[in-house]
């Protein structure tokens, strides 16, 4: 809390809306303190909730938020609010980059020429930029011979993503030589996101391709500073998503891409309308605009293609994909003995079929799997029939494991194909990760 403010005092006041808003008091009274904003508008609020504001700030902001006199929320929102009106949308805070998310291609600020004039500056020396950033990391680890990390965090939608494309893109032109291993590697990690996405990205409400797992690429470089090889980590994939949406949120994009992909796949594994799998149908959502689910199914084939993924290995896929919508269908009522439970009716001993001939397994023992569990006590192991809602709760963890299982040999496929170097001196490691979301309920 300011202990200077005093009548005539300029303060930043929280109001609705707009958030903070710039203001002088005109009288302080214990702790209540009314505030003037404009016209002669006025607020009362408590002293403890004003901030002090610099009349004496820049009109077009700082490029380094340690510059201010005063570091507190309105002061940055207020300075970067500033930058942005002006589409500079970097900004730092000492060896920190805030990057605002511009939400219009900015091409100019990504050109070769621009890569140019960071490689070898000093951080400060030209404006704030996420190739300065990279800039850094990369000499510091040609001079300390040590490997080095960038961390990308920020909201759903935020860019980190991007962010991340952009720093490799960066470190492919200081690592790279034109026809070699460098500008290959990019190539291929870049080549291998619409795999990526396809089964890890989803619709959520603030983002239409939103990732849902976090994202660890490691650059490696050889002796001589050049790239070497590449690697992607994942990490905690939003498992719930495959069996439980919210409206209007979508499931990850790759079972809209096979509801909609070519008649003859569609009959291969009895697939049709989004609408009725249990597994997509609990969000109204299933288009998205200006995106064609049909289109991207081939995209996405075609990339699997580039990353070496074999036409039986993508049938393979599709095939797990394409189960788990059936699984989802299996319904169950309650069986003949008590705690029991059976299928609901034909429909669900199609969808059971479907499920055990796509994944190549014993139906009967599918079924035994979905309505009882096992109980292994040191002296035998015993089957423990569950009643409809368990066996729907078991249900569902067989296609969250599918599917988790699935996403990592996605990844390892991936890995193969980009190629990591064994011999690697040191690492770049960008790690993209959500972070700053707030839940009511975590999932
Ligand atoms: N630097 C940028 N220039 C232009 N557009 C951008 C930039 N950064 C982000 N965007 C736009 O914002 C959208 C969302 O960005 P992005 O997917 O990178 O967010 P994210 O933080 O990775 O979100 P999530 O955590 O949900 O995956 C992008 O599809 C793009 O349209």
């Amino acid at each position: 809390m300011p202990q200077d403010i005093h009548v005539g005092s300029p303060v930043w006041v929280e109001v609705p809306q707009l958030a903070w808003t710039g203001g002088v008091v005109t009288s302080v009274n214990e702790n209540e303190v009314e505030v003037e904003i404009s016209d002669e508008k006025k607020v009362t609020t408590k002293l403890s909730k004003l901030h002090p504001r610099d009349v004496e700030a820049p009109a077009g902001g700082v490029d380094d938020m340690t510059k201010l006199s005063y570091l507190h929320e309105p002061a940055v929102l207020y300075n970067l609010a500033i930058r942005y009106g002006m589409k500079e949308i970097y900004t730092y805070c000492g060896n920190i980059l805030i990057a605002i998310n511009p939400f219009q291609a900015l091409s100019h600020l990504y050109d070769l020429k621009l890569m140019d004039s960071y490689k070898g500056a000093q951080l400060g020396d030209r404006r704030p930029h996420v190739f300065a950033i990279t800039d850094v990391a990369y000499r510091a680890m040609i001079t300390e011979g040590k490997s080095n990390s960038i961390l990308v965090s920020g909201e759903s939608g935020a860019g980190k993503t991007e962010t991340t494309k952009l720093i490799m893109r960066y470190l492919a032109y200081l690592g790279g030589n034109a026809t070699a291993e460098g500008q290959t590697v990019e190539r291929k990690v870049l080549e291998s996101n619409p795999v990526l996405e396809a089964f890890g990205n989803a619709k959520t409400v603030r983002n239409n391709n939103s990732s849902r797992f976090g994202k660890f690429v490691e650059i490696q470089f050889d002796r001589r500073g050049q790239i070497s090889g590449a690697a992607i980590r994942t990490y905690l994939l939003e498992k719930s998503r495959v069996c439980q949406i919210s409206d209007p949120e979508r499931n990850y994009h790759c079972f809209y891409l096979l509801c909609a992909a070519p008649r003859e796949e569609i009959e291969r594994y009895k697939l049709g309308d989004p609408k009725t799998f249990h597994y997509l149908n609990q969000s109204s959502c299933y288009d998205l605009v200006g995106v064609d689910d049909a289109r991207d199914y081939i995209k996405t084939k075609k990339a699997m293609d580039i990353v070496g993924i074999s036409e039986d290995e993508q049938d393979a896929i599709f095939r797990i994909v394409a189960a788990i919508l059936h699984l989802g269908n299996i319904a169950f009522a309650k069986g003949e003995e008590g705690d029991s439970s059976m299928l609901q009716n034909d429909k669900a001993k199609f969808h059971l079929q479907m499920t055990a001939d796509l994944l190549m397994c014993d139906l009967e023992a599918l079924e035994t799997t979905l309505c009882k569990r096992k109980v292994v006590t040191p002296e035998e192991v015993i089957k423990k029939s569950l009643d409809p809602s368990a066996a729907a709760i078991n249900r569902d963890g067989l296609a969250k494991t599918l599917y988790s299982r699935l996403f990592d040999w996605l990844v390892k496929k991936i890995n193969i194909s980009i190629g990591q170097d064994p011999d690697s001196k040191c690492l770049i490691g960008v790690l993209d990760i959500y972070g700053f979301e707030s839940f009511k309920t975590s999932r």
